[in-house]
């Protein structure tokens, strides 16, 4: 972070947001702003040049055809490489985490080279995976349980070099009980939610990263309850 404006971009918003994860970017704003800090959002579409200067990187969901379209366009300019080694986050959602890792293959058999910033592969799974989860986070993060809503196809393998974000506590994620992927500052999950409206422990984890000190305590009650809340119908709504 320099002249104390954090420095936000939205990787490829017009083909990686479904399900509003662009929305991610306004909550990481708002809870600094809230704090009296700077922070700036910019989108960089699949025409324009991700610049490596940034502190903070966002990458959303997206359909097979649109993630194979995201990352041959991140594989060919070195941007977001040249952001990790600099120490810079990244976080992905869904499509996000499984272009982050280092291969996919999408549900027509085709397989391709991910950009290897998590040690994660993702193969189709018999069937989508489509409602509410929960996840216990690792003791490495030890945030509060998550929710989200996921709506994926993939199944997720992270192999050494990451290690999963929590244990699903309802719903499929990576599919073999784990949930995400992590390697340093690089973060990732099949949350939906927007995941860092629905959960803010998540949000101040990212931006004590980036900030390099954890932000000041934001008692926001009503955010609390309404956790509570998707906790609940999450336990009432969980599937088979
Ligand atoms: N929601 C998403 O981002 C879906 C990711 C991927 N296309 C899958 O189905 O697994």
């Amino acid at each position: 972070m320099t002249d104390s404006v954090l420095r936000i971009g939205l990787v490829l918003p017009d083909i990686l947001g479904t399900y509003g994860d662009s929305g991610n970017a306004e909550v990481l704003q708002r809870r600094l702003q809230w704090r009296g800090i700077t922070a700036t959002v910019a989108g960089f579409d699949h025409g324009e040049v991700l610049p490596s200067s940034l502190d903070l990187y966002l990458l959303g969901g997206g359909e097979d055809d649109a993630q194979t379209l995201a990352v041959s366009r991140l594989r060919a300019r070195p941007g977001l490489h040249h952001a990790v080694e600099r120490g810079a986050v990244v976080f992905g959602v869904c499509a996000g985490l499984q272009i982050l890792g280092t291969e996919f293959t999408t549900s027509d058999g085709m397989r391709h080279a991910g950009l290897g910033l998590l040690d994660a592969a993702t193969v189709p799974g018999p069937r989508r995976a489509v409602g509410e989860v929960v996840v216990d986070v690792g003791p490495e993060l030890g945030t509060e349980p998550l929710t989200g809503f996921e709506n994926h196809r993939g199944r997720t393998r992270v192999a050494g070099g990451s290690h999963a974000l929590g244990r699903v506590r309802s719903g499929v994620g990576n599919g073999d009980g784990t949930e995400g992927a992590v390697t340093g500052r690089v973060l990732a999950t099949y949350l939906h939610g927007p995941v860092l409206a629905r959960n803010p422990a998540l949000a101040d984890l990212l931006l004590a990263w980036a900030l390099g000190t954890p932000p000041s305590a934001l008692p926001l009650p009503e955010v609390g309850s309404l956790r509570e809340e998707r906790l609940r119908a999450a336990k009432r709504g969980r599937r088979k």
